[in-house]
Parts: structure tokens; sequence; C-alpha cells
């Protein structure tokens, strides 16, 4: 059974780490390309050898997505390429660090990545979608969405937002052929922990899984039907009992009257 929807793939962040190795995936998988990234160098030399390796059509879309003109140029390509039925919104990046240290401007630029683009590109693949009656929306966000560190407030909450905003996601597409999941990565061994505020060797071996690895858990869960995918938890009972005590709560969390114990 195909792990997503035939057609085009296109993936944000496509050129090194995670979203270059969901390219080679989902390419193995009979699935032709659109590679986004901003160096235009880099896109041709990794389409050039994913469409040799793959014997896939690979193309390419240069387009910074921490500016409007980048996510408009790829909410475009999703609304006008009817071929495209999966999109793998990868492109991110860390801040790692006290935000009472934080540089203002890093902050928005992760606001910008993290959020602004992440949901304006979701949005516009959840439009082509549910226009052409079917396709698969994957959402990167990460472990870090739970593992709330003391470094890593703003970060954590980028991607506690792609967590529960594909979770409201999946709700609207309950009954269309419209598929959501959102991945939760642990640690990667790639690039992004440059510059990040914490170092990569700073970080135990056994706790840093490859992205090729992370990719290819990522697809599983999808094929076997999950919403949300952790590729390092070996029990995902666990995820389930969290998640149920969470839905436990609704029928409590909006009342009249305020809990007895905050009332004097
Ligand atoms: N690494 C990790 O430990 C973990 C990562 N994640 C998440 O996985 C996703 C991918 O992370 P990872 O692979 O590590 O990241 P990388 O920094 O390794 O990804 C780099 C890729 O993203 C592209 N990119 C970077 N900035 C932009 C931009 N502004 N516009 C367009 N493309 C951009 C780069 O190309 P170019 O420079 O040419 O633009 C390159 O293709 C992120 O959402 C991250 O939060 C989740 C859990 C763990
Ligand atoms: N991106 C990594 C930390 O910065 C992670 O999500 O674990």
């Amino acid at each position: 059974m195909s792990t997503t929807t035939t057609g085009t793939a296109l993936i944000t962040g496509a050129t090194a780490g995670l979203g270059a190795a969901y390219a080679e995936e989902l390419a193995a998988r009979g699935h032709d390309i659109i590679l986004v990234a901003r160096d235009e160098a880099r896109l041709e030399k990794a389409a050039a050898g994913l469409a040799e390796r793959s014997g896939r059509k690979v193309s390419t879309l240069s387009a910074d997505l921490a500016t409007a003109e980048g996510i408009a140029s790829v909410e475009e390509r999703l609304a006008g390429d009817a071929s495209i039925g999966t999109l793998v919104n990868n492109a991110g990046m860390a801040l790692l660090g006290p935000l009472s240290k934080a540089d203002p401007d890093r902050l928005e630029g992760l606001i910008t990545l993290n959020l602004t683009s992440f949901t304006r590109i979701a949005a516009a693949a959840a439009k082509a979608f549910t226009g052409r009656g079917a396709g698969t929306i994957v959402n990167i966000s990460s472990a870090l969405a739970l593992n709330i560190l003391p470094v890593g407030a703003a970060y954590s909450g980028t991607k506690a937002y792609v967590l529960a905003f594909t979770q409201g996601l999946a709700q609207e597409f309950a009954d269309s052929a419209v598929r959501v999941q959102v991945v939760l990565p642990g640690a990667l061994e790639t690039a992004l922990w440059n510059g990040s505020g914490i170092e990569l060797d700073q970080l135990p071996k056994e706790m840093v899984m490859s992205p090729q690895d992370a990719a290819r858990a990522g697809l599983a869960g999808l094929e076997a039907g999950e919403l949300v995918t952790i590729p390092s938890l070996p029990e995902y009972g666990q995820w389930e009992a969290y998640d149920q005590a969470r839905q436990a709560m609704r029928p409590n969390l909006s009342l009249s009257r305020p809990a007895a114990r905050y009332s004097r």
C-alpha cells in the first residue's frame, strides 16, 4: 500500500537534514519531487543527484520561507500544480537558550519560519488538496513539543503549536481523503544545531538519530495510519495514555463556575 497518495511530493527545507531524507524516501517510493530551499546551487545539485538515483522527476523551487515572497511562491505552487499530492512541511529552525538572553530579532525569525511560514504553507496545501479531493500533509514538530526544557521555551512553543495545529486539522479532515500527520523527532544529526544555542556534540550519542531513520520512521507511522508519530518512543501506548488524559479533561475545561479550589 502506498505510504502517501500518488503524485508529486513538495518538501520544504529539502536539500539537507530531515527534508533531504524525506525527499530520498519519497522518491524511492515512486513520487516525483519538488525540493524547496534557499540556496539555488545546492538545490540544483540535490535535484540532479536525486533524479539520477531515483529515476523520478525532481524539480526545485528556490524560496526563503522567512520572507513573504518565499512563502507566496510555495503557496502559488501548491495552488497551481495539480500533480502535488503530498506536502512535507518541514523547514524550521531552532533557537535554544534562556528567553531573557534571546535576540528579539532572532526570536521573530523563529516565529516567522516555524509558525507563520509553516501555517500559510499548510493552509495552501489544505485548500489545494480539498479542491483535488485528496492529499497528504506531513507536519514536522519535535519531541521538544512534549519535552519542555528551560532553554527551549520559544522553540518548544513553536513545535507544540505544530502538534496542536495538526490535531485540530485532523478533526477538520476527519471525513475526507485529505490525510494529516505530525512527526515529533528527537534530536537528529543535522546542521540545525549549528548556532542554535546548543551544539550537537553536547548531546549523548545515544540520544541522536539519523535524519534518514527519522524519515523512514515517519513514513512507517504514516503508513500505519498514525496521526502522531514519535520516532524514538518505544511504547506507543505512552503517547495514547497521555493524549487520552488530555481528552478526559475536555468536558471540564470550560464551565460557568470556577473550580472550588479557586472559589473563596
Ligand atoms: N535537527 C533536529 O534535532 C530536529 C529537527 N526537527 C525539525 O525538523 C525540521 C528540519 O530540521 P533539520 O533537518 O534538522 O534542519 P536543517 O537546518 O538541517 O535543514 C536545513 C534545510 O532547510 C533549508 N532551509 C533553512 N532555512 C530555510 C528558509 N528560511 N527557507 C527555506 N529553506 C530553508 C536548508 O536549505 P537552505 O539553507 O538552502 O535554505 C536545508 O535544505 C525542522 O522543522 C526542525 O525543527 C525536529 C526535531 C529534531
Ligand atoms: N531541533 C531540535 C532541537 O533544537 C529538536 O527539536 O530536538
